[in-house]
């Protein structure tokens, strides 16, 4: 199927805006998030691929750009979307009041950071836990830093504050299916999905009960509907790290699918300093609304940097695309 990226003239990046916007704590190793967006018709578009992504890689977020620019998103199927306070691995105390200030009954806890040690996992749960209440959900992210038995250990220690799932536990297909077949809390996988035929070698292996998936990796909200169907397991629609204007396409896609058993990963905007619009989507009672953002003018130059960059690396990334796609 030919994903949305035609190199027609009204799609070029030329007119594309650079933002660098600031992140309250460090994510991922960096503390500045930088992207580009795209008007067209359909409204704004978000591209925003991490540095160390080519433009292979890149090819698919350009798709996601252009979809929200010059075709807009399937109908929502619902006006709100639940979401998760995300709380990076920070200390306790920090935990605490990410949740405190989140407003969600549901809080995704980052765990198994490099130079970080078990006992550091337990006191940030344990405080996510105990700001949450015991009716809250709590689900934990190693981003695939555990081997199978630290997973396992680590898994059932951290299940006593009572987990909803865990995400990527291990990096592997192979890993995360033995860690599912050994504990009781569900795991979901996160970066074992990145191409559309991903979900189904995760089905396939056993790796997981649910899929996470994002909108700008698979290529916009069309094409990560799709992963979704063939898939068939529940899915969590999560962010990159996005903008109101990225993360308005992660509403579009959790608003448009069938079943949407679990709160979403898309509550990020609370990790930015600034944002591009004036009315930021954030979490109101722990739901983001579904509806359009409108990126003004004043928030935007507060955040504007040079686009030469950018555009050059959303022309690569059209160029790869059409390579890939076969649209040019
Ligand atoms: O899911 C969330 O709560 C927020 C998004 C998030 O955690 C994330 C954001 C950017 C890159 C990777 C991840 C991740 O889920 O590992
Ligand atoms: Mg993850």
């Amino acid at each position: 199927m030919t994903p949305p990226v035609g190199p027609g003239p009204e799609g070029a990046p030329a007119g594309g805006r650079a933002f660098a916007v600031g992140l309250r704590d460090r994510f991922r190793g960096v503390t500045v998030r930088e992207g580009m967006l795209v008007r067209g018709p359909s409204g704004w578009g978000e591209f925003s691929p991490f540095a160390e992504y080519g433009p292979r890689e890149s090819s698919r977020w350009w798709a996601a750009c252009h979809e929200a620019a010059f075709l807009g998103w399937p109908e929502p199927v619902r006006d709100r979307v639940p979401v998760n306070v995300t709380v990076p691995a920070l200390g306790p105390e920090r935990a605490r009041a990410i949740v405190a200030a989140g407003g969600c009954a549901t809080a995704k806890v980052k765990v198994a950071e490099r130079g970080q040690d078990p006992a550091q996992d337990l006191a940030r749960v344990e405080a996510v836990r105990d700001a949450l209440g015991p009716s809250g959900k709590v689900r934990v992210d190693a981003n695939g830093g555990w081997d199978v038995d630290t997973a396992v250990r680590m898994v059932r220690a951290l299940d006593r504050f009572g987990l909803e799932y865990v995400e990527q536990p291990c990096a592997t297909l192979e890993e995360l299916a033995e860690v599912r077949r050994r504990v009781d809390v569900p795991v979901a996988a996160d970066e074992s999905i990145r191409r559309a035929e991903d979900p189904l070698r995760v089905r396939a292996a056993g790796a997981a009960d649910i899929v996470v998936l994002k909108v700008q990796p698979l290529g916009g909200v069309r094409a990560a509907l799709r992963v979704a169907e063939a898939c068939g397991l529940p899915v969590v629609v999560s962010s990159a790290v996005e903008t109101s204007v990225g993360l308005a396409a992660g509403v579009a896609l959790a608003a448009a699918l069938p079943d949407l058993p679990h709160a979403c990963g898309l509550a990020t905007g609370q990790m930015l300093t600034a944002d591009v619009t004036a009315d930021p989507l954030l979490p109101l009672d722990g739901f983001l609304p579904v509806r359009p953002v409108a990126v003004d003018e004043e928030s935007l130059r507060a955040v504007e940097v040079d686009p030469a960059g950018w555009r050059a690396r959303a022309e690569a990334a059209r160029a790869a695309a059409d390579e890939v796609f076969g649209t040019g």
